[in-house]
């Protein structure tokens, strides 16, 4: 699935219009009808999991917002629980992330279709073959008891709102209109739907000069500002975000939460906070980034005719990491087939450089994870003082002590390590190595003279962070591993501008560095030397405990031994990674519980 900015948006929609000649009110119809599917869908989820009853307390969050836990299973968004149609699907392995490519509303697409009746009561093919309904998506059972509100700004955002209501009242739903500027001011698209709702006599109301209660309704849908907004919501508009979010009720956001940076995720004062976002078109980049992603809630990504091949034409380089883009554009097999007559050999060695006396675990927990990743042998170069300590832990590792009588690296072991590379498919280093005199011209070396792959890693990458590294040469690929803490060190910034824009920096670092990045964090990302990122959905919070890095760069090691290429070993790597998390996690009393060797046991 291809994740775009504004501007990439903006030329998509001018590219339907203008050379394919479909018109923007048809656009805008497809935007208007696909949110109100959205809509129903979650006053059914709503309905059946609180007995019906959809206003008052308990109408929060309609049951879809994350839990503070983030505990995956407990919000319809993560896990498709509360599916009507049964054709909803979990973009990726279906258990984190919150993202939805079509949706439970049973249609497959903006434009009528005829399938969409599939699952929902009183509905579908009678005995005869006739189809009795085919729009069961715009038809709810109990909207007598529904009244929703819609915000709509003044641009297209607004009329796809608008859109929206008329929908939602043909299902029977009560719908109030609220204008956030003069219902003159629209222009456009938005001004033929003003008309046409104002022709079906929809009322509505003007914010500022009509009389106003925001909580006096069942549900709001979101239609002030998408992605033409420019800066904080100002005037009314921020009144009415901040009056929404303070109202209690289901927000259901068009195209994104108003208020939100579509590219950075960034979230304005004051942005929505929807139980659900239904992205039109395209996935934009602020909606899988936080603290975006969580102001969208579930976010679900809704055809409305534009054809999906533009992002490929107009060269989009950014990817939500799904089965589909390892297999079709990483061509990762994903099935891990093994050879009947393989054997050790076949699976390729890793060479670790890590761990250093008081941080001798990390190198153990990358070993582990390396051998848990499928390849054939580790060797764990390590110095001589740890032997004592670690041998017998991992049966399976074969150790190498090099120089370090105090259980510290020296300098003067990289030509040890440059010979124990030679037979080696891959090196890996950094967990838990510490610093040293003299390290920069030991990592130099390493970096100039193994003849393979390279992931650096933890100090290894603070260690590049002090050095110019720019001026060393390099023949094979390098994955470098940083958490937000050491990219902040990389590039010279602070953590919080890392985490302000983590993939325009991962795309921008990884471009001019040469490298691959694998910025880790929620939603890590991975960025290529050509410009390509991709968006990793699996994972969980319970991650965020020692080592569970010193895991990745173990998994992502064991495959690179194993043949893949650097890229898709690192994406590949990355995904494998969350989704043991995920696994862990869930085998846990509480996702608190877990530690960086139940990532490992999961793989
Ligand atoms: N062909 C198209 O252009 C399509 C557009 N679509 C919808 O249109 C949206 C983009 O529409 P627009 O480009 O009209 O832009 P928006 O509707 O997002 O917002 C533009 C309007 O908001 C005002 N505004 C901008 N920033 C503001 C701020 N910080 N505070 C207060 N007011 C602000 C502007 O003056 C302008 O009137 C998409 O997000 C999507 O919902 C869809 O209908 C699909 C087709
Ligand atoms: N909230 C989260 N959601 C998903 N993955 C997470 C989350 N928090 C941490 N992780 C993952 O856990 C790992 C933590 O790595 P890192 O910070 O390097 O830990 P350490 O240095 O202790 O090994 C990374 O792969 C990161 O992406
Ligand atoms: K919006």
């Amino acid at each position: 699935m291809d994740v775009v900015t504004a501007e990439e948006m903006r030329a998509f929609d001018r590219d339907t219009i203008e050379r394919l000649g479909i018109p923007a009110i048809a656009l805008m119809e497809n935007a208007g009808r696909a949110i109100a599917e959205e809509v129903i869908a979650l006053c059914r989820r709503r309905a059946s999991s609180a007995g019906g009853g959809a206003w008052g307390a308990g109408a929060v969050d309609g049951g879809v917002r994350r839990n503070e836990a983030g505990v995956p299973g407990s919000d319809v968004g993560r896990d498709g629980a509360g599916v009507v149609g049964g054709n909803a699907r979990r973009v990726g392995a279906g258990t984190a992330g919150g993202v939805v490519r079509c949706s439970e509303t049973g249609a497959t697409g903006g434009v009528a279709d005829a399938s969409s009746g599939r699952g929902a009561p009183g509905f579908g093919a009678d005995a005869t073959g006739f189809t009795v309904s085919g729009d069961a998506a715009l038809t709810l059972a109990g909207a007598g008891g529904e009244h929703w509100l819609v915000l709509a700004g003044k641009g297209n955002n607004g009329g796809d709102g608008l859109a929206a209501a008329r929908h939602l009242r043909e299902a029977g739903i009560a719908v109030t209109l609220v204008y956030a500027a003069a219902p003159e001011s629209l222009a456009g698209e938005a001004a033929l739907q003003r008309d046409a709702a104002a022709a079906m006599g929809i009322p509505a109301v003007v914010y500022g000069k009509d009389a106003l209660d925001l909580a006096a309704c069942s549900g709001i849908v979101d239609a002030l500002l998408g992605t033409g907004s420019a800066g904080a919501p100002r005037g009314a508009y921020a009144e009415l975000i901040a009056a929404a979010n303070a109202s209690g009720r289901a927000i259901v956001s068009a195209d994104i939460p108003s208020g939100l940076d579509a590219d950075t995720g960034e979230t304005h004062e004051p942005c929505m906070h929807a139980s659900v976002t239904v992205c039109l078109a395209f996935l934009k980049r602020g909606l899988l980034q936080y603290p975006g992603a969580e102001a969208a809630g579930r976010v679900v990504v809704r055809s409305i005719g534009m054809p999906a091949a533009l992002a490929r034409e107009g060269g989009v380089k950014v990817s939500l990491l799904t089965p589909e883009v390892l297999t079709a554009r990483l061509k990762v097999d994903l099935a891990r087939r093994r050879s009947p007559e393989g054997h050790k050999g076949t699976y390729g060695h890793v060479l670790l450089a890590a761990g250093s006396l008081r941080m001798s675990g990390a190198g153990l927990l990358s070993a582990r994870a390396a051998l848990r990743a499928g390849c054939g042998l580790v060797t764990w170069a390590l110095p001589e003082k740890l032997l004592p300590y670690v041998i017998g832990s991992v049966p399976e590792l074969m150790l190498a002590p090099v120089a370090g009588g105090d259980g510290e690296w020296k300098a003067g072991t990289a030509a040890e390590v440059l010979r124990l590379s030679a037979s080696r498919d891959c090196i890996a280093i950094g967990p838990g190595l510490g610093r040293f005199e003299g390290d920069t011209e030991w990592l130099r070396r390493l970096w100039e003279e193994t003849d393979g792959p390279m992931v650096i890693d933890a100090d290894a990458l603070n260690i590049l962070a002090d050095a110019d590294y720019r001026s060393w040469s390099r023949r094979h690929p390098v994955i470098l591993t940083p958490h937000p803490g050491e990219m902040a060190r990389l590039a010279g910034i602070s953590t919080a501008e890392v985490q302000r824009d983590r993939i325009g920096l991962a795309l921008s670092y990884a471009v001019e560095h040469g490298v691959i990045l694998v910025l880790k964090g929620a939603h890590t990302v991975i960025a290529t030397p050509e410009g390509q990122a991709y968006i990793n959905i699996t994972g969980h919070p319970g991650m965020g405990t020692g080592g569970a890095g010193d895991v990745l760069t173990g998994i992502i090691s064991g495959l690179l031994a194993q043949g893949l290429d650097a890229d898709q070993a690192a994406a590949f790597g990355v995904y494998l990674h969350g989704l043991a998390g995920e696994r862990a996690a869930r085998k846990r009393d509480h996702p608190a519980a877990l530690m960086a060797g139940d990532i490992i046991e999961a793989l």
